[in-house]
């Protein structure tokens, strides 16, 4: 942002806030919501975000700068999990904000584990999501009363991410905590992600959504080459299986899973990136990578 813009956006009030939970409690609905843009992918799987996501939304005079968290991992204990446990701890280390989600009416050991990671000199606004499941409110509050003692919250508050219930109210708390600053981002920014990073999040999407219970263990996905020239994109990517039975699960029965992937996700690229997209995706075999710190490295997760 220019010096000139600085001076004439309205924002006095920006910071950053991590989203946090468990897998599959609503977090990156939550975030596409919060920020009316699809940045971060969804699916019913759980573990479909791995990376640190900034959304930024910027309403009135203040600036909410989102870092989406990956779930906790507490099942598989491998380098990939770790890696994805210690990006949880770091966003929680530099936010002025946490917004923690659990399920309304429903705690976890899982949930459990994240509140022990809490950080206590920093506002947490425990989310309640999901409130569009649970009906009617006051059969929430005892178990209200029972969350409210695990941590000191600065509030509770009940939400339904994917209906929006509760956002308006949860802007405006969360606007109250944030510290006196310029604006971070132009106020018409919604990613401070490359369009080379949302690219393979787009097709990692595809992917979790196309093969449900049959998606391998570990998958990734890796741009080979991203050329933009004016409204249009030349992209070639990679889908990474660890093992060679693997290969057949992705490509599909003649070609056909891949194919559709393909399509979707070029579809959702020409959307947000505004061109053409020629998309080239096919499917090469490491072996063990998942368990392979620094392979991870190589692919953009940060250690
Ligand atoms: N009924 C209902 N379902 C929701 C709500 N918010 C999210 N979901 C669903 O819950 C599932 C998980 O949502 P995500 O946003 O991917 O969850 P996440 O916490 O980001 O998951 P990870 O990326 O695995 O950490 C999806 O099927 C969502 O559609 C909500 O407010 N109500």
């Amino acid at each position: 942002m220019k010096a000139d813009d600085a001076a004439a956006s309205p924002v006095t009030h920006c910071g950053f806030i991590a989203i946090v939970g468990r897998p599959n409690v609503g977090k990156s609905t939550l975030m596409n919501r919060l920020i009316g843009q699809k940045v971060s992918i969804t699916s019913a799987k759980a573990q479909t975000t791995r990376h640190r996501i900034h959304g930024v939304f910027t309403r009135d005079a203040h600036q909410f700068v989102f870092v989406d968290t990956p779930g906790f991992q507490t099942k598989h204990r491998n380098a990939l999990n770790r890696v994805m446990n210690r990006a949880v701890t770091q966003a929680l280390a530099d936010v002025d904000v946490i917004l923690f989600v659990i399920e309304a009416g429903r705690l976890t050991e899982a949930d459990e584990e994240v509140i022990a990671l809490l950080p206590k000199d920093r506002p947490v606004l425990l989310l309640l999501n999901k409130t569009d499941k649970t009906g009617d409110r006051a059969k929430l509050l005892p178990f209200v009363e029972r969350v409210a003692k695990l941590h000191d919250f600065h509030a509770i508050m009940p939400v339904s991410a994917q209906r929006g219930d509760g956002l308006d109210a949860l802007l405006k708390v969360a606007g109250e905590l944030l510290p006196e600053g310029q604006a971070m981002f132009d106020v018409d920014d919604f990613t401070d992600r490359s369009e080379r990073f949302l690219a393979a999040e787009y097709i990692r999407e595809k992917l979790f959504r196309q093969l449900g219970d049959e998606l391998p263990y570990g998958l990734a996905v890796e741009i080979e080459r991203f050329e933009a020239e004016g409204a249009l994109r030349r992209i070639a990517a990679c889908v990474i299986v660890s093992r060679e039975a693997h290969k057949g699960i992705v490509i599909g029965r003649g070609g056909e899973v891949l194919k559709s992937v393909g399509a979707a996700a070029r579809g959702d690229m020409e959307k947000v990136f505004g061109s053409k997209v020629f998309l080239e995706l096919h499917v090469k075999v490491r072996s063990g990578w998942a368990d392979d710190e620094r392979a991870l490295k190589s692919l953009g997760f940060e250690p």
